[in-house]
């Protein structure tokens, strides 16, 4: 009726010849999933810094506007991938312990109603890590881990309870996970301490370090990291944004120098979702009130696309 109107929150410009990432997402119906769903578990009163990660779930659905679905670099569109968006996993207001029981829950149920989907988990910080692949392991079977990040997250319980410098020590003790099937990479100076050095080394977890990252190169990493991943029945990939660069990914609560560039980790997601055993993925550590000009969450929804891509370019 007014030709000049338009509805609230749609973009200016519309180009006819152009699909936005954003797209591709398709709000859950409460009965059909497609093959790749997505969800958010907007968590980070467990964070031990100040974090507005909660708010991340949000600032990365609506980063992935910014981008179109075409790959110019493999020719392939990602136009016609469906990505059930389950939404948001509803937290406690106070309880911690409480909010974790509900992404267990929640990720548990939703598996099970499509076992054969991947998955796309947005934190929340990294404590959320523990109650999803919890609930996603027990239709999972034997699982392999592959971290990305400055730190172990190691810590004892005792300090601090289920924070989000605890994940993956609470899943091996739990025994959700083998020590020996948890990769670590890219793990920085200054941001840990020996005593979970030594507390991986015996417990089997492999370490690759920053320097060893750019040493090896990331392909020959990932390959090997697989290789030895390979009597698993399934492959969890969990992105701290803090593995990155502070230049990269200024919207993280513990940035420092020194850390992977944005190609790097972008190539390592690619490469990643082209192996089947690939099955879930989650980011988290992004706090969106301190992002600059929505860099980190940018970055974020590109590294959704490249596991999209790698699934696509598999088949
Ligand atoms: N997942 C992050 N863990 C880091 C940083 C925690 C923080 O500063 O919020 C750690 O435990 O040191
Ligand atoms: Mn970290
Ligand atoms: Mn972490």
């Amino acid at each position: 009726m007014f030709p000049h109107l338009k509805e609230a929150g749609k973009a200016n410009f519309q180009d006819r010849y152009v699909t936005k990432a954003n797209e591709l997402l398709i709000s859950w119906d409460g009965k059909h999933g497609s093959s790749i769903g997505l969800i958010g578990a907007p968590l980070s009163k467990s964070s031990i810094s100040h974090s507005g990660a909660a708010f991340a779930p949000q600032a990365i659905r609506q980063a992935l506007s910014f981008y179109s679905t075409y790959s110019i670099e493999s020719g392939m569109d990602l136009v016609d991938i469906a990505v059930t968006d389950y939404g948001d996993i509803v937290m406690h207001p106070t309880d911690i312990a409480a909010s974790q029981r509900r992404i267990a829950e929640t990720i548990e149920r939703v598996v099970a109603l499509q076992p054969e989907s991947m998955w796309i988990v947005l934190g929340g910080d990294h404590s959320i890590t523990y109650p999803v692949v919890s609930g996603w392991q027990k239709q999972k079977g034997t699982i392999g881990i592959i971290q990305f990040d400055a730190h172990h997250d190691l810590r004892n319980l005792e300090d601090g309870g289920p924070t989000n410098g605890t994940p993956f020590r609470r899943l091996i003790e739990a025994g959700v996970i083998d020590g020996s099937r948890l990769v670590q990479i890219g793990l920085r100076d200054f941001a840990n301490s020996r005593a979970y050095t030594e507390y991986g080394k015996q417990c089997g977890v492999t370490m690759y370090t920053i320097e060893e990252v750019y040493r090896l190169g990331i392909q020959t990493m990932i390959e090997k990291s697989m290789q030895m991943l390979s009597g698993v029945d399934a492959v969890y990939v969990s992105v701290d944004m803090d593995v990155l660069d502070q230049a990269f990914a200024p919207g993280c609560p513990a940035i420092g120098p020194g850390g992977m560039d944005s190609r790097t980790l972008l190539h390592a997601i690619s490469l990643l979702a082209r192996y089947e055993k690939v099955q879930a993925m989650d980011i988290v550590e992004i706090d969106p009130t301190i992002d600059f000009r929505q860099m980190t969450s940018r970055l974020a929804a590109w590294i959704i696309l490249q596991f999209l891509k790698g699934k696509k370019e598999r088949v």
